[in-house]
């Protein structure tokens, strides 16, 4: 099948044509800058998915799609697989907006675009939340009053699934493993960032929340911090929307340092910045944490996985990760773990505890694959 994989984040678009018979890509591109137009970048998703569409039917010369698949962000309680998209379950999408502002808007705008431009095209909506559906119930709940959870459904979701389950899957048959025998780490580190704890191939626990803000330091997001902060900063004065803007626009890389892409704060740090350099320790440090904690989580993981643009590119910054892993045994190989490549492969010396591993990810991938299939049955 011929499936258009839409990605929609929150300032860019990014999307492949892929033949799921052959896995072949067929057209692919990103358009950035969205909302940006000074930049030349498009007024909306709207307009950026004019020009993919536009780009999409130059490309492949009248072959015709057979189905769009969609990364959506937030499924909320409702959505535990890819589903078929009508009215209702895209009204149902822009409902959870409120809980990935970043995210659910785009990918809302995303299917309305597709469908004004061809009505009858089937559309399938693929969930970031739903690979964390196995969460056992001390794992997603916070501790607070229950009504939180029945009135507002208040719980931890988790995201990324759909990356960590490919990556899953691809780590699994590195070890020489079927996906159900993996038990171990995987961080997920891009613009957004998240860990989660794999046991028998199935999430038990993860570090996004409520929302995509909870956990690690991120881009532009702060990840963990006293809810109180929020307590008091509201008692000073601060809307909803400045808190909003706060936490998940101009925290993180880029609150600690003015710059939310890594590889100029390593550039920063190497050149003597001190604010950079302290990015990196707070930000390596905090995931080091979470890793101790996940593999007591998962009772004691096979593999630690580093994935997504970071996780596959940095070298420095997983160096900085796994020095601080002395207490689990762990050891990189600096020339494995300096190396260029797309492959998967293995980074730690062969007397570490247990193998580090990049996985590059492939969402677009997964999600054409899991596109091919609803349109199928
Ligand atoms: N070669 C590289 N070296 C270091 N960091 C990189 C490299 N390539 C990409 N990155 C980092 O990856 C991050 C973006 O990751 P990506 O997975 O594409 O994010 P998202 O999908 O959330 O937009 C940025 O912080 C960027 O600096
Ligand atoms: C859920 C999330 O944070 O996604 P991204 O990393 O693409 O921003
Ligand atoms: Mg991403």
């Amino acid at each position: 099948m011929i499936i258009l994989v839409i990605n929609s984040g929150s300032s860019s678009l990014k999307y492949q044509v892929r033949d799921t018979e052959t896995g072949e890509r067929l057209a692919e591109g990103t358009v950035e800058r969205i909302g940006d137009s000074t930049h030349g970048g498009p007024i909306d998703h709207q307009e950026a998915l004019d020009r993919v569409t536009d780009d999409v039917e130059q490309a492949l010369q009248g072959k015709a799609i057979d189905a769009v698949g969609h990364r959506v962000v937030h499924g909320g309680e409702r959505f535990s697989e890819p589903v078929l998209v009508d009215n209702e379950i895209t009204r149902s999408i822009e409902r959870l907006s409120p809980l990935a502002p970043l995210h659910n808007p785009a990918n809302v705008q995303g299917i309305r675009a597709i469908t004004t431009r061809w009505p009858d095209m089937p559309q399938v909506a693929v969930f970031d939340t739903a690979f964390h559906r196995t969460l056992p119930e001390q794992a997603w709940r916070y501790a607070v009053p229950d009504e939180l959870y029945t009135r507002f459904g208040i719980r931890r979701y988790g995201f990324h699934g759909t990356s960590i389950g490919y990556v899953t899957h691809h780590a699994a048959s590195l070890l020489g493993l079927a996906p159900s025998e993996f038990t171990g780490i995987i961080a997920h580190l891009g613009n957004g960032a998240s860990i989660t704890a794999v046991q028998a191939g199935a999430s038990i626990d993860t570090s996004m929340g409520f929302t995509p803000l909870e956990g690690l330091v991120m881009g532009t997001r702060s990840g963990d911090i006293d809810p109180s902060i929020l307590l008091f900063l509201s008692r000073e004065g601060y809307s909803a929307e400045d808190l909003d803007q706060l936490l998940n626009r101009e925290s993180g890389l880029l609150g600690l340092t003015g710059q939310n892409d890594m590889r100029s704060v390593v550039e920063s740090a190497a050149g003597g910045d001190a604010r950079a350099e302290l990015a990196l320790d707070l930000a390596s440090y905090r995931l080091a944490k979470y890793i101790g904690g996940y593999h007591v989580a998962v009772g004691g993981a096979q593999a630690l996985v580093f994935t997504a643009g970071i996780g596959e590119n940095s070298w420095q910054f997983r160096e900085r990760v796994v020095g601080r892993l002395g207490a689990l045994n762990l050891h990189l190989d600096d020339a494995e773990n300096r190396k260029k490549s797309s492959a998967p492969r293995q980074i730690s010396t062969e007397d570490s505890a247990f193998p580090v591993l990049v996985v590059p990810t492939d969402e677009e991938a997964a999600i054409a694959e899991a596109t091919a299939v609803v349109v199928g049955r």
